[in-house]
């Protein structure tokens, strides 16, 4: 068997346009949305993200506010520049990139953005309402995984979905998506901590892999047809990407969204959507 690719790339184009269409109308309405992004540090991989982030304004027409300080900038420094964009009307959302340098204490930052211009979805009061089944701007990656697995026409409804990680932008609340009543399915939330993930994996139809461990999962780990999605991000000596994902379980998956390549632009994607439901919202 050979893997059919869930190709994030081509799906995140077709949302984009769908979401052009939808920024012209808000733009007939007076709303202009526009992404903010606080950028802290000069780690390259973050660097990139964030420029992919604007780039895709760009395309779809959103406004673009960048913020950036040097990776020594203090706890009082950074919590300035997010008072500032939760008080500026030209940004109708915004992100604080992910990591913080160390020493910076990253909740209290995430606690102090204006919920209503959270483009994450990672405001602890936005995670609150995904818990209680209310409306809120959903986490983009797990938001990103669902939408391309609906695109593909992966059933989720009765799967086994086993999630690898526990992360606060992926592991933590792809499970809270992936059991509402809409997808249904069954999660197992595997870790460090897991005794047996090999015996996890084998029975899983659905597969998020978010560890951070370079070709962690394997072929022999796979049940044969199941979807296999590597959001795992680690670097080789050049610096380029290696996934959570062993190659040779595309002989194996029924459906592979490689990295890079597959949720990556998704993520981006979804933020977008993000931010124009908030542009929506703010239009009536
Ligand atoms: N505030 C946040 N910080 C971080 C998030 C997040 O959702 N919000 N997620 C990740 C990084 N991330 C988004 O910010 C992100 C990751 C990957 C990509 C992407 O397009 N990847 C490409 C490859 C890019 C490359 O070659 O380096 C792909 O997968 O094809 C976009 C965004 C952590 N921080």
């Amino acid at each position: 068997m050979s893997a059919q690719i869930l190709d994030g790339k081509a799906t995140a184009a077709e949302i984009k346009s769908e979401l052009a269409a939808r920024v012209a109308k808000l733009k007939e309405k007076g709303v202009t949305p526009g992404l903010g992004t606080l950028l802290v540090g000069d780690d390259p991989g973050s660097r990139k993200y964030v420029a992919g982030k604007h780039r895709d304004c760009a395309q779809v027409g959103i406004a673009s506010i960048q913020r950036e300080l040097p990776a020594t900038a203090t706890q009082e420094e950074i919590e300035a520049v997010v008072r500032e964009l939760n008080e500026d009307p030209a940004c109708t959302g915004y992100i604080v990139q992910l990591p913080l340098p160390k020493g910076i204490d990253e909740n209290r930052i995430l606690e102090l953005m204006d919920p209503d211009k959270d483009a994450d979805g990672l405001h602890p009061m936005n995670l609150g309402r995904l818990v209680l089944n209310e409306p809120a701007p959903l986490p983009c990656t797990p938001n990103g995984i669902l939408t391309l697995l609906r695109r593909y026409g992966v059933e989720t409804k009765g799967a086994e979905v086993v999630v690898v990680g526990r992360g606060v932008t992926i592991g933590r609340p792809m499970p809270l998506l992936m059991t509402r009543r809409s997808e249904n399915a069954t999660v197992t939330q595997c870790h460090t901590g897991t005794r047996d993930l090999a015996a996890h994996l084998k029975r899983a139809d659905i597969v998020v892999a978010a560890a951070g461990s370079p070709h962690l999962i394997r072929a022999e780990d796979i049940k044969p047809g199941a979807a296999v999605l590597d959001v795992g991000v680690s670097r080789n000596d050049e610096g380029r990407i290696v996934g959570d994902v062993h190659p040779d379980v595309a002989e194996v998956a029924g459906f592979l969204s490689p990295n890079p390549g597959g949720v990556g632009p998704m993520t981006r994607a979804l933020l977008l959507v993000n931010v124009v439901e908030a542009a929506e919202r703010r239009a009536g």
